[in-house]
């Protein structure tokens, strides 16, 4: 709803009030409506502020009206009428404009924001574009090459900014409410004819027509497939060519398309599925909600290669005081470089100071003895890590959370090393470790709600999406990964080239196929995995045996290519051959297409003809199968986490809503109907056969996603 006052005598306040961010549901609309037009009516009003509760302006349209049935009064004629009104309308912006909330702003006449606001139009990160006239007034406001900034990356700008590019007329470091008040009560009489953004005409711009191309090509080339950022540059050229009704009906009809699209809805999914994540339980039953997170002020990372250095960088670029801890010292004296390498540079990009003062280095493991939480990221070896454990729970102060950013072992096993097992969990980080968004927090069976809280929390600060998950091999993310990654190479001894898996992938949305992936990650580091797994077997016999490991089909190819010394990028050869080490244009080697074919001969495999939509089904359902054991095990509480942990941690397009989403646009009848075609195929592969949980589904007729849980939970209680 909206409160209506009047202040200082003349001014009518409008209150937008809707907790937590004031989003423009239909009460609000209805209610800015009333306000509106109460206000105009009033003789002794002279000017109008609309303002939102408790120091937020708004947070746009009603996302979770999205997808009901709509009603109450449409935002466009909402905003027309307040364009249009013949008294000065004032938006006070405290908080966040964004959105809806933004248009909404654009049709007042003036805009006073806060100095702290944060101001955008990220529609289109919800598969949709500003459809309340933003594209249509940010271009005639602020010109077109910023608002086609604004407006395809959906980024947040700050007052400053805002001021700078001219959205905001004033910002104040005041009481944001009070200064527009005053604005109100000064202008209040004056000509609008100069303040209405919609009759404006877009600022000129030389060469239109190859900036549009420009800006398009380089656009659907980041959108790899999302629609939406294509729309919005359409929209903007409506503004920038054509008259404000035409433009209006452009922006409508684009609208039309985005609104009902299955990319929107993957995405307001994606949208709500990170904010659900927050809300962890275990299967024990303790939750986010009854969990104390302990304080951390001081923390240590034990280990710098990679993942320890990036840890690192990620913990004091939180504030925190941390100790980094190496026992080698060339390898200390390297850390060092290199974590004040990546801290100088994230600085200078974030226009703040660097924050090296806050590491301490030590090569004596007895410097972590007072701190509150230890972060161990030594080599993924078992025997390594527990004497690591153990040794820490003879140094730290009592209470300090043991984490490990173990990518696969058991965490149960590190925990009974300790004398206090209920203080370790595993916080799994993802490479680049200060650049990557996930964070799987890995609880283990006698881990304390508390510890998990306190990795959780700790993951929050540092800006990732933080997932609690189970402990089994792999995890979550990993666990999956493995068979997307066994199904890529069985696809290349039956026939396909690496080019052709990653096309497929490419084009179906993930940055990089799969053995483009594995070059940059390097192949010696799937070599280890597999080779502490007991399934590697050097040197190569030949025939149907060489294939089987364990029990079940093996492909060999990439133990084969890392005999070869071809360790990806980092050698400048792998399934790619590189111009020189650490370049990253892959380019098609002839050597591999014969090495597959000398493969195939050696093995009297014939190579068939597979095309992308093979590649899709194998690798992704394969995963997705995966998935469904997972939340079948209790590893993952729901859908939503295996689906966060994709689209942050491995580039799961987010158009398509992560693997478990997508399973439910394809259809679950046609997913269990592909595995079971495809198990036929390949009854040496156990894990194509459909999951129980996926058969339970189907047969409950394939419920939408967000019921799941109600399955899941009647599967247990059969257990
Ligand atoms: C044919 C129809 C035509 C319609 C015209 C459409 C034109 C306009 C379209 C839009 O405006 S689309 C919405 C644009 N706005 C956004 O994208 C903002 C989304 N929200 C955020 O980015 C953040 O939530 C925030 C506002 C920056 C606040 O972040 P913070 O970290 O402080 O809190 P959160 O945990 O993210 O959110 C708290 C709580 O609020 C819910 N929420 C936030 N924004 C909205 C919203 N616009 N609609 C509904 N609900 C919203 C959020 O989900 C959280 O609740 P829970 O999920 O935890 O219950």
């Amino acid at each position: 709803m909206a409160q209506y006052t009047r202040v200082s005598g003349f001014v009518g306040l409008i209150t937008l009030q809707n907790p937590p961010v004031n989003a423009l549901s239909a009460p609000v609309r209805q209610g800015i409506v009333d306000t509106v037009q109460r206000a105009l009516s009033d003789p002794e009003v002279k000017s109008v502020v609309i303002c939102g509760q408790n120091g937020i302006f708004c947070g746009g349209a009603d996302i979770k009206e999205f997808g009901t049935d709509m009603f109450g009064p449409p935002l466009i004629p909402m905003i027309h009428a307040i364009e249009a009104a013949n008294k000065p309308v004032v938006a006070a912006i405290e908080g966040i404009a964004l959105g809806g909330g933004l248009e909404l702003a654009l049709g007042c006449h003036y805009r006073i924001a806060h100095s702290k606001a944060r101001l955008g139009l990220p529609e289109v990160t919800l598969g949709l574009l500003p459809a309340a006239g933003g594209s249509q007034r940010l271009p005639r406001l602020i010109g077109v090459p910023a608002a086609l900034n604004l407006i395809t990356t959906g980024r947040h700008v700050t007052a400053a900014e805002a001021l700078q590019l001219g959205i905001v007329d004033q910002v104040t470091d005041h009481n944001t409410v009070d200064a527009a008040v005053k604005f109100a009560l000064r202008v209040g009489g004056q000509s609008l004819d100069a303040r209405r953004i919609s009759t404006y005409p877009c600022p000129q711009q030389p060469d239109l027509d190859a900036l549009f191309e420009d800006v398009m090509q380089k656009v659907r080339q980041s959108a790899r497939g999302a629609i939406a950022p294509v729309a919005c540059v359409q929209a903007v050229r409506a503004a920038a060519t054509l008259p404000y009704t035409q433009g209006m009906e452009r922006e409508k009809e684009l609208m039309a398309t985005l609104f009902t699209s299955g990319q929107a809805r993957a995405l307001q999914y994606c949208f709500f599925a990170q904010r659900a994540v927050g809300r962890w339980k275990m299967p024990n039953g303790a939750r986010w909600d009854t969990s104390k997170p302990r304080p951390v002020h001081k923390a240590a990372v034990i280990g710098l290669g990679t993942m320890g250095r990036g840890i690192t960088v990620a913990l004091a670029q939180t504030g925190l005081s941390v100790i980094a801890v190496e026992s080698q010292e060339k390898q200390l004296m390297e850390a060092k470089q290199a974590v004040s390498g990546m801290l100088e540079r994230g600085a200078k990009r974030r226009g703040v100071a660097p924050v090296l003062d806050r590491i301490s280095y030590s090569q004596d493991i007895q410097a972590v003895a007072d701190v509150d939480l230890v972060i161990e990221a030594v080599f993924e070896d078992m025997a390594l890590k527990t004497k690591v454990f153990r040794q820490l729970s003879a140094v730290c102060k009592p209470g300090t959370l043991l984490c490990t950013n173990t990518s696969a072992l058991d965490v149960d096993q590190l925990a009974s090393e300790t004398p206090n097992p209920e203080l370790v969990v595993g916080m799994h980080f993802f490479a680049p470790a200060h650049v990557m968004k996930l964070l799987e927090v890995v609880y283990g069976s006698r881990s304390s709600p508390e510890a998990v809280a306190t990795a959780m929390q700790l993951g929050k600060k540092m800006g990732k999406a933080s997932v609690a998950v189970g402990n089994c091999r792999g995890f979550v993310g990993n666990r999956m990964l493995k068979l997307y990654l066994e199904q890529a190479s069985f696809l290349l001894e039956e026939g396909a080239t690496p080019e052709l898996v990653d096309g497929a992938l490419e084009e179906f949305g993930f940055p990089m196929g799969v053995f483009r992936m594995s070059d940059l990650s390097g192949l010696d580091v799937g070599w280890r995995i597999r080779k502490g797994e007991g399934l590697v077997e050097p040197g190569m016999a030949s025939g149907q045996s060489a294939r089987i490991r364990q029990g079940r089909r093996y492909s060999p190819l990439g133990d084969l290519l890392y005999e070869q010394g071809r360790f990806g990028l980092k050698t400048s050869r792998g399934w790619y051959q590189y111009d020189k080490p650490g370049s990253r244009v892959a380019r098609s080697d002839p050597w591999v297409h014969s090495f597959l074919e000398e493969y195939r001969a050696r093995h009297g495999l014939v190579a068939r003809n597979i095309d992308h939509q093979e590649v899709l089904e194998r690798c992704l359902y394969a995963m997705i199968n995966e998935g469904f054991h997972i939340l079948e095990d209790g590893i993952a509480a729901g859908p939503e986490d295996i689906d966060v942990i994709y689209v942050f941690g491995f580039g799961w397009p987010r158009h398509r809503g992560g693997p478990m989403f997508y399973a439910d646009m394809v259809g679950l009848a046609k997913v269990m109907e592909k595995l079971e075609h495809y198990h036929q195929a390949h009854p040496d592969v156990p894990y194509l056969q459909p999951s129980n949980l996926l058969r339970k589904l189907v047969a409950s007729g394939s419920p939408p996603i967000h019921t799941w849980g109600e399955v899941i939970k009647k599967l247990h209680s059969q257990l």
